[in-house]
């Protein structure tokens, strides 16, 4: 494949260590990097190592009422003209920092968009707005919720039109143990159960992975997106204490069910996703599985399980399938092949 060059919107918690990840990944180069308030290009490729320092703990965050002290109380700083991705030497301050890497996006290949989506037409709009810049090329994302599938659906046409191919829900779940599921479930003629139960250790905590840890609460019972987003950072400190840095989900709307059935591989409905988020250790606190349960052409009924190893960390998890899903979206779009597609769709066919 020809080197491939990409953008990440977004480098928080995810966007960060997805650069980092590139670095290891044949024939990627990243251009582009942007959060809320600075954007860096370099079409010769990124500094990562220079990016990453600067952003260590340094991430401009988003959500909730960050205290704007300049970093004072937490040793990290999130505010002042220098937050985030502008202390960059790459990086400029910026107020328009997506519409600033689109007007780039001519020489950019693909780009992941590792923005938070707590406001569920975000990332679809996002997508819009490349298309109405005649963008031809890969948008690949890592979001979660069942709900914005079907506004990028909506969206399909546009995309096909301008020539993008944009994959959807590409980090770990979904994305990873949706195509896992998806292999899983060769072996069967009629799938019954997919069951998928991971687990997360995150010691960086709250404070490192702000956006993923907010869009899980209003996983939680009592909560919803409204709640979870008006929630200030102290609110979120503090139910994280109440459950002693240990969060556990059930019967989550995460986007594998209508990945899943998108695919041809079963119904939404058989599909359940649920999981424990530690952020007080980096163990995970339970293994990740995937099981499989479905009916072989000559009638036996089984389990396939996909597990994942204990060391493997989230980050590794969501930003290894996305910068794969990426490269094989690349492939695709290369071969005149676009529009919408989920990871399982990427897999063998069911
Ligand atoms: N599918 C999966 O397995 C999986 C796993 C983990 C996280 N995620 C998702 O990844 C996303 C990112 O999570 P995170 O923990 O990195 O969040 P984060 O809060 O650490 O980072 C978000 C980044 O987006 C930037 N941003 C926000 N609004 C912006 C805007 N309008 N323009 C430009 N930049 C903007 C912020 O400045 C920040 O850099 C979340 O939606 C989360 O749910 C998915």
């Amino acid at each position: 494949m020809n080197d491939t060059t990409f953008a990440v919107l977004g480098t928080g918690g995810i966007g960060r260590r997805a650069l980092e990840v590139s670095e290891d990944k044949d024939d990627l180069t990243p251009v582009a990097a942007c959060d809320r308030h600075g954007v860096a290009v370099d079409h010769g490729g990124l500094d990562v190592d220079e990016l990453l320092a600067a952003t260590e703990g340094n991430i401009a965050s988003d959500g909730g009422a960050t205290v704007d002290d300049g970093g004072a109380s937490s040793g990290v700083k999130q505010a002042g003209e220098e937050r985030g991705v502008a202390a960059s030497v790459q990086a400029e301050p910026t107020e328009t920092p997506i519409d600033d890497v689109i007007a780039e996006s001519g020489a950019i290949d693909a780009v992941l968009i590792a923005l938070p989506n707590l406001e569920h037409d975000f990332i679809p709009r996002v997508a819009e707005r490349f298309a109405a810049a005649d963008y031809e090329g890969v948008l690949v994302d890592v979001l979660k919720r069942s709900r914005v599938i079907g506004m990028l659906d909506d969206r399909e046409e546009t995309l096909q039109g301008s020539g993008i191919t944009f994959v959807c829900g590409a980090g770990a779940t979904p994305g990873f143990l949706t195509g896992a599921a998806a292999l899983a479930a060769q072996s069967f003629v009629e799938v019954h159960e997919v069951d998928i139960w991971w687990g997360v250790g995150l010691k960086s905590g709250y404070e490192d992975n702000r956006g993923t840890v907010r869009e899980d609460i209003a996983h939680l019972d009592g909560y919803d997106i409204e709640t979870a987003r008006g929630m200030t950072d102290a609110e979120i400190e503090d139910l994280v204490d109440e459950h002693d840095g240990v969060l556990e989900f059930h019967d989550m709307e995460h986007a594998d069910d209508v990945l899943l059935e998108r695919a041809g591989v079963c119904d939404a409905e058989d599909v359940t996703v649920g999981g424990v988020l530690d952020l007080r250790n980096d163990q995970k606190p339970t293994t990740t599985t995937v099981t499989v349960t479905g009916e072989t052409f000559d009638g036996e009924v089984a389990t396939n399980t996909f597990e994942l190893g204990d060391e493997t960390s989230m980050e590794a998890n969501v930003n290894g399938p996305a910068l794969g899903y990426l490269k094989a979206a690349v492939r695709h779009n290369r071969a005149g092949d676009y529009g919408v597609f989920g990871p399982a769709e990427l897999m063998p066919g069911f």
